[in-house]
């Protein structure tokens, strides 16, 4: 047993059946990492280093799916336009990732209204988790527009195609152990949906900002309704463009009477549910 953060182990990733790479002049047994029991009271995760027992699964694509099992099959059913793509497995994984972060990847997926408070929830949760020694990454809406979808508008066709490349980024994030906080708009419900089906079962945790356009508007922090009024912005969420709620989100934040929670008291809800679900704990 040794521990992961004094110890590098010596791999190379292969996308073919050949194992682990053990550096230039070893002998080449395939070996690997299992079990990572806990170390007692350390934060650093151990890594046991043994014979491997299960090798990289190679499949071609050409369009369809080949003798792939597990997670994997989930990622090459994925796979899009182009064909005879391998997946590239390696011998450090998602579970290895967990255990050195001690806790679960998940998708906090926050819809809303402009002015709903998503971002808000996000940097409230992504604080309060980080003073729990929890990591987290939020993809906001508006940040991402600045640069991974500067390209894509406030079409419908726009919204989804930056919908979908959020949901596969927050994928990646879940697979790193990562707690991906999304706050964006997402105003359709297929978009959504689909990015819940990117993740393994019960992964993407849909918290609905439910608060009321007159609400939003009264914030109005950026003058966007202002201008979405004075005709200035075509096709903004609420006004002119569509906004579908959630029909069944893991979690509601409706006002209560004219105010809302603190964003606080919404940030504990929400990590009540992930304590709740076991997401804080590898
Ligand atoms: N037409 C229109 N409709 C809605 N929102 C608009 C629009 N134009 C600009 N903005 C600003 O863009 C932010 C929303 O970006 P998102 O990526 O979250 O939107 S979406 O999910 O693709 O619908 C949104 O940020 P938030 O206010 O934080 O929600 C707005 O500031
Ligand atoms: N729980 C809350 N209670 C009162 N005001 C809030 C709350 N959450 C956010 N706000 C305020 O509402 C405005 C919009 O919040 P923001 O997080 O930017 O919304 P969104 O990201 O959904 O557009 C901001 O001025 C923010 O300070």
């Amino acid at each position: 047993m040794v521990p992961i953060n004094t110890v590098r182990p010596l791999i190379s990733c292969s996308s073919s059946s050949s194992g682990f790479d053990t550096g230039p002049s070893a002998p080449v047994p395939k070996v690997g990492f299992v079990k990572l029991p806990r170390s007692n009271g350390g934060n650093h995760a151990r890594l046991s280093f043994v014979q491997a027992t299960e090798e990289s699964t190679v499949a071609t694509t050409n369009g369809r799916v080949a003798a792939v099992s597990g997670e994997n099959a989930h990622q090459m059913a994925t796979n899009g336009k182009a064909g005879n793509i391998v997946w590239h497995k390696s011998s450090v994984d998602k579970v290895h990732r967990q255990e050195l972060l001690q806790q679960k990847g998940c998708v906090i997926w926050i819809t809303g209204l402009s002015g709903s408070g998503k971002s808000t929830l996000a940097c409230a949760l992504c604080h309060a988790l980080y003073s729990k020694g929890k990591l987290t990454y939020i993809l906001d809406g508006d940040n991402v527009r600045h640069g991974l979808n500067r390209d894509l508008t406030f079409k419908a066709e726009d919204r989804a195609e930056n919908i979908r490349r959020i949901g596969e980024v927050a994928k990646l994030f879940v697979d790193a152990g990562v707690i991906c906080i999304v706050s964006v708009i997402s105003p359709y419900r297929r978009d959504r949906d689909a990015c819940r089906a990117l993740v393994p079962d019960g992964d993407f945790i849909e918290v609905f900002m439910d608060v009321p356009i007159e609400i939003c508007e009264a914030r109005d922090p950026k003058g966007l309704y202002k201008l979405a009024r004075a005709g200035k912005i075509k096709g903004f969420t609420g006004i002119d463009d569509p906004y579908e709620p959630p029909l069944n989100c893991e979690l509601a934040l409706p006002p209560k009477g004219n105010s809302c929670a603190s964003p606080c008291e919404m940030a504990e809800t929400v990590i009540s549910y992930l304590e709740e679900k076991g997401y804080l704990h590898a």
